[in-house]
């Protein structure tokens, strides 16, 4: 199970105080949503805890491993990111982009692929169709499914919402904490939209 130890994090960006002091920790089965305005410092905090830039003062531990260097096999097996652009390779089919996620674990049948759509709510979707034909709620959660494919027990996911109506912002997010239960999973969720703080089981405003 994983444990995420974000230890008194501080960061000046020219000059200006943008983190201070900033403290959580995160088990399995953690939802912890991150808010706070535009430009308060939520995506500089999510690049220091997922080892992208060093903090001035304060430290990171994943599994009680300091965060730093050689971070690329950590994310590769613990953290999986979701981004607001998602890049899906547009080309290719739902298919073909969910299995990219999968390659890293194990490949999925046809089936399996199917009820993983009917999942997200995309039932009669064809896997067979490029990605490019559907609408960008549905590469959302196109993306979403390639990422939790990984089977990462962490996933960090930078404003996942921020291209969706609220209707979609939603279910994303709904799916994103049914997935965290069920698999007694962490997720770390930036957001500015304060509605998603009662899916947090912990809430970290900055
Ligand atoms: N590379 C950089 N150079 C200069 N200033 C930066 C840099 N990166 C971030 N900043 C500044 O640091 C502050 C925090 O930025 P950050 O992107 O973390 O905010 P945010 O809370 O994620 O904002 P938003 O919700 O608008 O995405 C902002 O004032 C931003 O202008």
């Amino acid at each position: 199970m994983v444990e995420l130890i974000v230890d008194k994090i501080s960061q000046k960006i020219d000059g200006k105080s943008v983190l201070n002091q900033i403290s959580f920790e995160v088990h399995a089965n953690d939802f912890v949503v991150i808010t706070g305005r535009s430009g308060s410092g939520k995506t500089t905090l999510l690049n220091v805890i997922s080892g992208l830039t060093r903090p001035d003062s304060g430290q990171v531990y994943l599994d009680g491993q300091l965060i730093g260097k050689n971070m690329q096999k950590i994310w590769r097996n613990q953290i999986g990111f979701i981004f607001q652009n998602n890049l899906l390779l547009e080309k290719l089919t739902v298919k073909q982009n969910i299995l990219m996620g999968a390659k890293f674990n194990k490949s999925l049948s046809d089936q399996e692929i199917r009820d993983l759509l009917a999942k997200v709510g995309m039932p009669d979707v064809d896997i067979s169709q490029r990605v490019s034909t559907l609408s960008g709620g549905e590469q959302q959660r196109v993306a979403l499914l390639r990422t939790l494919v990984k089977r990462n027990e962490l996933i960090f996911a930078d404003e996942p919402t921020g291209n969706l109506d609220d209707e979609n912002a939603r279910k994303l997010v709904e799916i994103l904490k049914n997935w965290s239960l069920a698999e007694q999973h962490a997720v770390v969720m930036v957001t500015h939209n304060l509605a998603f703080i009662t899916y947090a089981t912990k809430h970290v405003a900055i």
